[in-house]
């Protein structure tokens, strides 16, 4: 159970923090919509609507969502692969780990914020987009979960409810809300999004996968773009300035990333060395001010994940004399469980050094990053791409024919571009 520190308990516990301004999207039931008109090049020459679809993998936004969440996370053959017993061990697994997270979910107010944060990102990212894409203007905000609401399933219902394909055309892009590309995390959202695009705009379905289906692009990653590297860069700046002048460069940066499994790295997956870009990029940014470190954290059961693990870096570099300490959160742009709970609450609540071991603040609303997000947009849109360079390359020991199958129609979408 994690230690509480009494001054940081007001802020975890504040939910209402959270509530962010209500935007349109997500929220209106099918019923109720009426069918947009056809997708076509208007009078201005705007190729618009262009659907700007997040992708994330979602948290519970209750904590009676948590079963669910769990539930679908461990049925994910490409995050957790348990072979032909997944439907089975999968349940077993999520059902044992529930009571345990949701208790997490509670501590840090009753859920994730994930959902609320996404919306307003992506809201005010087309707001942005449609002044500074006008082309490919108005811009209509979608979230795509993995493992919560709004699903993939129904963000493409409402997109096709919305006069998206159906006979309509139209221009979607997918943009991962995961700045470093891992085959467990965008690549299982877009093998998602390829599974709901095959059954409800493939052949038996109308659109037949052809004119009138929906063209797709993909932002599939934007490590070290330099909207994002600013913004954590000043994240760390500000949190570096809460420490005395004469100690400031010597406070030990320690950037933490979600750790993978050994056998995730060693099929070659990318996300290690993005993640390491990442964290390049912004030191060159802060032109090396501090020393820093790359660990990993959020290992869940046992086998080897790669390390070195975030608790027990923080441990050690106390035991060794550097109580200054940030933690930087670099693989996810919102707070989460891994943030307010692991972070917050276990390691630096048990650190015995709340005062100095100190993190940096989550994208979340960060103006910086919004504009950073909008940036990545519009250079994709520009470019003409249908997906980086990089995504049309398998793992080297990659033997997941969903992979192929995603791969090969992300790159077939150039011929309609
Ligand atoms: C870049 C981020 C993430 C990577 C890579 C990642 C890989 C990964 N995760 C699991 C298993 C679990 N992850 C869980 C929660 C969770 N994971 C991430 C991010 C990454 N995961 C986040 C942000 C969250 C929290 C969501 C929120 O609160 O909004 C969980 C559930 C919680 C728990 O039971 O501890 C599991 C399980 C694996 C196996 C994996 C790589 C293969
Ligand atoms: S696991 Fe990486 S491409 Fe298939
Ligand atoms: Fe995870």
């Amino acid at each position: 159970m994690a230690h509480r520190i009494p001054g940081r308990l007001p802020k975890l516990g504040a939910w209402s923090r959270f509530a962010l301004p209500q935007t349109s999207i997500q929220t209106r039931s099918l019923a109720t919509h009426t069918q947009a008109p056809p997708v076509t090049q208007d009078a201005t020459g705007s190729k618009g609507p262009t659907a700007m679809v997040f992708l994330n993998m979602g948290g519970p936004s209750t904590t009676d969502e948590v079963g669910d969440f769990l539930s679908r996370l461990f049925s994910d053959g490409d995050l957790i692969p348990l072979g032909r017993l997944q439907s089975y061990i999968g349940p077993l697994l999520s059902a044992r780990r529930t009571p345990k997270i949701q208790k997490q979910y509670s501590d840090i107010g009753g859920g994730s914020p994930i959902r609320k944060w996404s919306e307003y990102q992506n809201a005010e990212m087309c707001k942005i987009l449609d002044k500074i894409s006008p082309e490919t203007a108005p811009h209509k905000p979608y979230v795509a979960f993995r493992y919560a609401a709004p699903l993939t399933e129904d963000t493409y219902q409402q997109m096709l409810a919305d006069g998206f394909g159906n006979g309509n055309g139209g221009r979607a892009v997918a943009f991962t809300q995961y700045p470093q590309y891992s085959c467990s995390t965008t690549g299982s959202s877009l093998n998602e999004l390829w599974r709901w695009r095959h059954r409800l705009e493939g052949k038996n379905n109308g659109g037949g996968g052809g004119e009138g289906s929906i063209t797709w692009s993909v932002i599939d990653r934007w490590p070290a773009h330099r909207g994002l590297v600013e913004a954590f860069a000043q994240n760390i700046e500000a949190k570096l300035a809460e420490y005395p002048e004469e100690r400031r460069n010597d406070v030990v940066l320690l950037f933490s990333a979600h750790s993978l499994p050994m056998s995730v790295v060693n099929r070659g997956d990318p996300y290690p060395a993005e993640v390491a870009a990442t964290v390049h990029a912004v030191m060159q940014r802060l032109k090396l001010s501090n020393p820093y470190r790359l660990c990993w954290q959020s290992q869940v059961g046992p086998s080897a994940w790669l390390g070195p693990q975030t608790s027990d870096t923080v441990e050690n570099y106390i035991a060794k004399g550097h109580k200054d300490l940030v933690l930087i959160p670099i693989a996810f742009t919102s707070d989460h469980i891994e943030t307010l709970y692991e972070l917050d609450l276990e390691v630096i609540g048990e650190s015995g050094h709340a005062d100095t071991v100190k993190r940096a603040d989550s994208l979340n609303g960060n103006p910086v990053f919004i504009e950073a997000l909008a940036d990545i947009a519009k250079e994709h849109l520009a470019s003409g791409q249908a997906c980086s360079h990089q995504m049309g390359l398998r793992c080297p020991n990659c033997k997941s024919e969903r992979c192929t199958e995603t791969k090969k129609f992300f790159a077939s979408q150039q011929a309609r571009l």
